[in-house]
């Protein structure tokens, strides 16, 4: 296998995929600059490695494509680890632990509370396609109507406008976005998430990157650093 840090520190530049439209970790700004608490932490370990940062898109559905074909070293922004990415890749010590749950109308937000409250052929879901709450949906959900929606960043709109009454995502989003659409939207008040998960980096197999990576993450998550970035994109 080639050595990836050293192909990096030779070109002087590190490639990060990433799919600009997960708030607060990867997103554009208004005027359309990338930004988000993972994309702050990608500029500080492309300084922590002395290279330049290098910001290639991808999408939810063509991340692992992209990655085997060598489109970047490391993708990152909100990412969940799974087994079909641990195979082609190295995950990074995770950066948030969280669960999946539901966001809707804050007048449902005592109705949706269960799998089964919101699997019914009234309710319609809406997702946003080809990551973990596309696959979440069509393996909890038959009776209830499923949307896949292409826009990760209007999704939330459809709900509040009444084209849709649920979305199930992961926690950071769903709070984020009921502060967004603050009385419009709530977080719907489960006992329990439906899901646990972590998030992480996904790194090209190379035991010295990954050594580099995980000493960056220790370090920014020790520090307050990883907090402070994630505060400043909660908003
Ligand atoms: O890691 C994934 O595959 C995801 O789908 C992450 C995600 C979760 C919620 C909104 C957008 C992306």
């Amino acid at each position: 296998a080639d050595d990836a840090l050293s192909e990096i520190k030779k070109a002087g530049v590190i490639k990060i995929g990433t799919t600009g439209d997960y708030k607060p970790f990867s997103y554009k700004a208004a005027d359309g600059t990338l930004t988000g608490a993972d994309i702050a932490m990608a500029k500080d370990l492309a300084a922590d490695l002395g290279v330049k940062a290098d910001f290639v898109a991808t999408t939810w559905k063509t991340m692992l494509d992209d990655f085997k074909a060598g489109k970047f070293d490391i993708a990152l922004g909100g990412i969940t680890v799974n087994a079909a990415r641990d195979e082609v890749g190295d995950f990074s010590v995770p950066n948030v632990t969280d669960g999946k749950r539901p966001i809707a109308r804050c007048e449902d937000k005592e109705k949706y509370t269960t799998l089964d409250a919101i699997d019914r052929p009234s309710v319609r879901v809406i997702v946003n396609p080809g990551g973990t709450n596309d696959k979440f949906a069509h393996e909890h959900f038959d009776e209830a109507s499923i949307e896949v929606f292409p826009d990760n960043k209007t999704i939330f709109d459809q709900i509040a406008s009444g084209r849709a009454d649920v979305m199930v995502t992961d926690g950071v989003e769903v709070d984020l976005q009921s502060k967004l659409h603050a009385s419009v939207l709530c977080p719907v008040a489960v006992k329990e998430p439906f899901t646990h998960f972590q998030n992480a980096y996904l790194l090209r197999e190379d035991p010295a990157l990954k050594a580099a990576v995980d000493a960056f993450m220790r370090k920014q998550l020790e520090s307050g650093g990883w907090k402070e970035k994630l505060d400043a994109a909660m908003k």
